[in-house]
């Protein structure tokens, strides 16, 4: 099957290599000419395990190109793929999915169907389809699908190999039964559902995993004012299958390209529609909170931040991706270095980007010695394996008033008996907690 897909990120890209490891042609457009330009190399614009070998393997079933006519104009199937950013009011943009249906209505030669994979608000398919079909110059019949994704970034190849479901939503037979033939050797269930219900599967799938952070954030503060840990009681939690393991680790808050956006989209979206999301209302309040708790801790040890020397493990919204997207260290960095700290950045893979973002003033570091070295002060902000790993002695050692404020909890509290480190966490008691207090 002959198929394009539009956007090359996280998702369209990842998608179009599967795609082509199981042997369908694919074309992936990109308007951004830099990326297209090292794709046609074979290397991956992204950070995301597995793929640059995926996509070396896949080379002769992929094209990259900024040509959209030349990929649409006789494709079976058009995946979109591109961004849908937070506006300024929370709502979804959807200026660059418009702007792909503009392209495909302007270029299909023949029936195709088209899949929207991007995350968009209930109804956007069958505005698509209508806009499609009032601006299209060829008489073909184009049909429209939703096929949500559910990948999350530094798992997103096998993500997609092994997906823990394929939602296809569509008003007709057709476009599923061409799905299903895409999806064919894919491992995982199919799910065929009206398209507005997949639409809003996405959507209430990443809201759900959102309020249960925010809600498990809520009870670790909680834990930490009264002398629980809020460890032992997830632990404890966890067992119940009907709550499970995942999704209920405390820290400072969820970041990404989609938690923030996605939640604050569907309460928009209920408003608009005149309801009432009070439950992801509530998750979004937690979560502007917890991001900022490591500074908040940090004033328990220092009256200000002027001159300090500031570690900071992790730049990136979690291990495993280069990605800054709404990363706690884009708002708790600029708060030290307004306050006048020093800071010392070290990332496995972020650096790179955080060094776009903040070009001076900051020093990176190519290990995490480097960073603590005479540090006044560590902030853990990414569960980065080397951050866990790391021999806590070494703290002490290196830093010139060893304190760690973990904003992952990435230590158990027993590592640091028989030390001299402060060890302050996320709904957890503090070890050390009045070695360096500032009278
Ligand atoms: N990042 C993730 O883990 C996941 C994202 N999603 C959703 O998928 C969508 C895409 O997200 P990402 O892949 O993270 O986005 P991204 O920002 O990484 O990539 C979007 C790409 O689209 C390109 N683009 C923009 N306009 C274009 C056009 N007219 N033609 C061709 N390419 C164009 C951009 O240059 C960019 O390379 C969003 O709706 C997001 O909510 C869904 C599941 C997971
Ligand atoms: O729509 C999307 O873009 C994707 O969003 C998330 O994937 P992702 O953003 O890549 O990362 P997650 O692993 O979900 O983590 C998101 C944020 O939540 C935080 N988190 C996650 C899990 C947890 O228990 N506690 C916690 O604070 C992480 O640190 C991170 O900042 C979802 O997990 C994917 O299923 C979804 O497809």
């Amino acid at each position: 099957m002959k198929i394009a897909v539009a956007g090359t990120g996280y998702v369209g890209l990842v998608t179009g290599v599967c795609l082509a490891s199981k042997g369908h042609k694919v074309t992936c457009v990109d308007v951004d000419e830099n990326k297209v330009k090292k794709m046609q190399r074979g290397e991956s614009p992204i950070y995301e395990p597995g793929l640059p070998e995926l996509m070396k393997e896949s080379m002769e079933n992929l094209i990259f190109t900024t040509d959209y006519k030349s990929a649409y104009q006789d494709a079976d199937v058009i995946f979109i793929g591109v961004g849908t950013p937070e506006k300024y009011d929370g709502s979804a943009n959807l200026t660059y999915v418009f702007q792909v249906a503009k392209q495909i209505a302007q270029t299909a030669e023949k029936h195709c169907v088209v899949v929207l994979k991007s995350t968009v608000p209930i109804g956007t398919n069958d505005k698509i389809e209508s806009y499609i079909h009032n601006k299209q110059v060829n008489d073909v019949k184009i049909y429209v699908a939703s096929n949500p994704e559910f990948l999350s970034q530094g798992t997103a190849v096998h993500d997609t190999l092994h997906a823990s479901r394929i939602v296809i939503g569509v008003t007709e037979e057709y476009p599923a039964d061409v799905l299903k033939q895409v999806y064919e050797n894919f491992d995982a269930p199919k799910l065929v559902v009206e398209r507005r219900s997949a639409e809003m599967i996405k959507y209430a799938s990443n809201d759900f995993l959102a309020l249960k952070i925010s809600y498990i954030n809520e009870i670790a503060n909680l834990c930490e004012t009264v002398g629980a840990d809020i460890e032992e009681v997830t632990a404890g939690m966890g067992f119940d299958e009907r709550i499970g393991h995942r999704f209920l680790k405390s820290g400072i808050g969820y970041g990404g390209s989609c938690f923030p956006k996605d939640t604050k989209a569907l309460n928009w979206f209920a408003n608009f529609n005149d309801n009432e999301l009070r439950t992801i209302k509530a998750a979004i309040e937690v979560n502007e909170n917890q991001k900022f708790k490591l500074v908040k801790k940090a004033k328990k040890y220092y009256n200000d931040f002027l001159f300090l020397n500031v570690a900071i493990l992790g730049c990136t919204f979690k291990p495993g991706t280069d990605d800054l997207r709404e990363a706690p260290s884009l708002v708790n960095i600029p708060i030290l270095m307004e306050d006048g700290a020093y800071i010392r950045v070290w990332d496995p893979v972020g650096q790179e980007n955080f060094k776009k973002c903040f070009p001076e003033k900051i020093q990176y570091c190519s290990c995490i010695e480097d960073a603590i070295a005479g540090a006044d002060l560590c902030l853990i902000l990414t569960e980065w394996g080397e951050v866990k790993e790391f021999d806590i002695k070494k703290y002490e050692e290196l830093m010139k008033h060893p304190i760690v404020l973990d904003g992952r909890n990435c230590y158990n509290l027993s590592d640091f008996a028989n030390t001299r480190i402060t060890y302050d966490s996320i709904g957890r008691r503090t070890v050390n907690p009045d070695l360096y207090i500032e009278k």
